[in-house]
């Protein structure tokens, strides 16, 4: 017999869910202790699915950096649970936080050197790595001999040696020019798409955040909280001066000063 019972679960009757990258429930992080205490997030509760793109925007001190932190393992939550599937996720900062000491091709062998890879396995990983960002030409340089952007290009080839399913990135091209960062805005979007990573990106740029995002999650400030959430549905590529991106980066601006007044 293959009726449907009338009180099947859910599960029995929908087609299973997409898996889930990262899931945060109930999260608060306190910094400090006694009266002293900073709630930088109240009970935060989000779920990033596998290959997705999430952009997160606040205004300053909404607890974006110690979210990130969180997911990274780097810090723990005072209550609640984050939840990440595979390894360790990668980060990329604002900052590029090369090793000044080594080439560029040294700098994306380091994670590389880590996992145990051989010799000959390293340089060939590189080389195709490298190739992804358009850096071949430039694997015996140091970073000082480089551009801001190469630097962000050469951090992102180091963060996808580390073979995380999931990449952070915390701000990662807010200190370049308007050109340089549509360029890399491109480029990150073709190898998401080409590798089938997760994204997390943080930025205060909600143009940016609906250029890139699957979704937006908006944060409201002292104490961070999950306040909105855009789904983007908007065609890729999408370019970040198009009244579309445009009318939605404005809906969500206009939500992000209302709460930014209740906060205040
Ligand atoms: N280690 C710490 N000790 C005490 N307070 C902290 C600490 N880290 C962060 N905070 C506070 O927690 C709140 C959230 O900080 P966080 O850096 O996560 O915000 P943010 O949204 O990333 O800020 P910005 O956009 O300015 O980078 C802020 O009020 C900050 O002052």
């Amino acid at each position: 017999m293959s009726a449907v019972l009338p009180h099947a679960p859910l599960s029995v009757l929908s087609p299973s869910p997409a898996p889930v990258a990262l899931r945060l429930d109930g999260v608060t992080k306190r910094h400090g202790a006694g009266g002293d205490a900073v709630v930088a997030l109240d009970t935060m509760s989000f779920a990033v699915k596998k290959g997705e793109f999430v952009c997160v925007v606040g205004a300053s001190g909404c607890g974006k950096s110690t979210m990130l932190n969180l997911v990274a393992g780097l810090d723990t939550p005072s209550a609640g649970k984050v939840t990440v599937a595979g390894e360790r996720p990668a980060l990329m900062f604002q900052e590029s936080a090369l090793f000044p000491w080594l080439s560029v091709e040294e700098n994306v062998a380091f994670p590389l050197q880590m996992q145990g890879l051989s010799r000959k396995a390293r340089a060939a990983r590189v080389a195709e790595l490298l190739h992804l960002v358009h850096l071949d030409k430039f694997a015996k340089r140091r970073p000082h001999e480089l551009s801001g952007g190469m630097k962000q290009r050469v951090a992102l080839a180091r963060a996808l040696a580390q073979q995380a399913e999931l990449l952070l990135m915390d701000e990662p091209f807010a200190a370049l020019d308007a050109m340089m960062r549509d360029h890399l805005h491109s480029e990150l979007e073709t190898l998401w798409q080409k590798t089938g990573l997760t994204v997390v990106f943080v930025t205060h740029n909600v143009r940016e955040a609906v250029r890139l995002g699957d979704r937006v999650l908006l944060l409201s400030s002292r104490p961070g909280r999950l306040v909105a959430e855009y789904q983007v549905d908007l065609d890729r590529p999408r370019r970040i001066e198009s009244p579309e991106v445009a009318r939605l980066a404005r809906t969500i601006t206009d939500r992000l000063l209302e709460a930014a007044r209740a906060a205040a």
